[in-house]
């Protein structure tokens, strides 16, 4: 089957006047249709970065990048909005900047909308699990909080196949953080979307089936029912999960041992 998402030596570099910020340097990575995955690791490991270019938000600096089997840096700007509108949806750090400032939560919602038919009852029970059924206010007016379950409700308008969210629980207390995550969980179960969601919050990371972290614009390492593994590169390297830096701090040389199983990481006396 096509996968959701398949990164091939993904790099990603932001020029500014006068220097140039390696935010990924060789991503590869597959998830599957229906797979739902939390992407971890410290602040400015490229986290974001990776999400808006699942997005179509930026075109990959190298490397290729498909949605849904689609290579998105040769799609036309038209056809990417389209694939947007029709198959991705979206939640961006700021909840703000995903809303539309003067409509209500149900215009905001049914603008998502536009790209299928517009399905009130859909849009209705979608408020209602983020307990935004009776809001009449203007999303501009809105709290931070009300703005972020908005933007997952929205995201979620069309049904798409893949939702990213950025954060979307960080103002959330844990009642509406629940909530959220409730509908994230029923949007993969019922309609088979694809999840992926950049969080530093371990109730979403726990609900979710796959981890990814990402460290200094790599995947690190990777996670699945609980247990948490490296990842080989595709020129044999490992980074080493910092709990281990103290042991092999980086820099030092080791010796690398063969077992049946796998290879040992010896220091090597100085
Ligand atoms: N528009 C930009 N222009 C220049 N540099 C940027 C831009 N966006 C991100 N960066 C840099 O790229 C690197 C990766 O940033 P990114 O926001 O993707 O990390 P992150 O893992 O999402 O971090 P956080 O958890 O703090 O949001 C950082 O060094 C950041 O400063």
């Amino acid at each position: 089957m096509t996968a959701a998402v398949r990164c091939d030596g993904v790099v990603q570099i932001y020029k500014t006047r006068d220097l140039e910020i390696v935010a990924l340097r060789d991503v590869d990575l597959v998830i599957a249709q229906g797979e739902t995955v939390a992407l971890l690791g410290p602040s400015g490991a490229g986290k974001s970065t990776l999400m808006w270019l699942m997005a179509g938000l930026l075109r990959p600096s190298a490397g290729r990048l498909r949605i849904n089997g689609t290579d998105v840096s040769r799609l036309s700007p038209g056809a990417l909005d389209r694939m947007r509108a029709a198959d991705i949806g979206v939640v961006l750090q700021n909840p703000g900047r995903n809303l539309i400032p003067y409509a209500t939560a149900a215009q905001n919602v049914a603008f998502a909308q536009r790209a299928a038919r517009t399905d009130r009852r859909r849009a209705a029970a979608l408020l209602d699990r983020v307990g935004l059924g009776g809001m009449r206010r203007r999303a501009g007016a809105m709290s931070g909080g009300e703005q972020q379950r908005l933007a997952v409700a929205v995201a979620l308008a069309n049904a798409p196949r893949l939702l990213l969210a950025d954060e979307p629980t960080s103002q959330l207390d844990d009642d509406s953080g629940r909530a959220v995550i409730g509908l994230i969980e029923q949007a993969a179960e019922e309609n088979g979307t694809t999840v992926v969601v950049v969080t530093h919050d371990a109730a979403v990371s726990r609900a979710l089936g796959r981890t990814i972290t990402i460290r200094d614009g790599k995947v690190g390492a990777e996670g699945r029912h609980g247990e948490e593994f490296v990842v080989v590169g595709r020129e044999g390297g490992v980074q080493l999960p910092p709990e281990f830096h103290e042991l092999l701090p980086p820099g030092s040389m080791a010796r690398v041992e063969a077992l049946p199983d796998g290879v040992a990481l010896r220091r090597a006396e100085s």
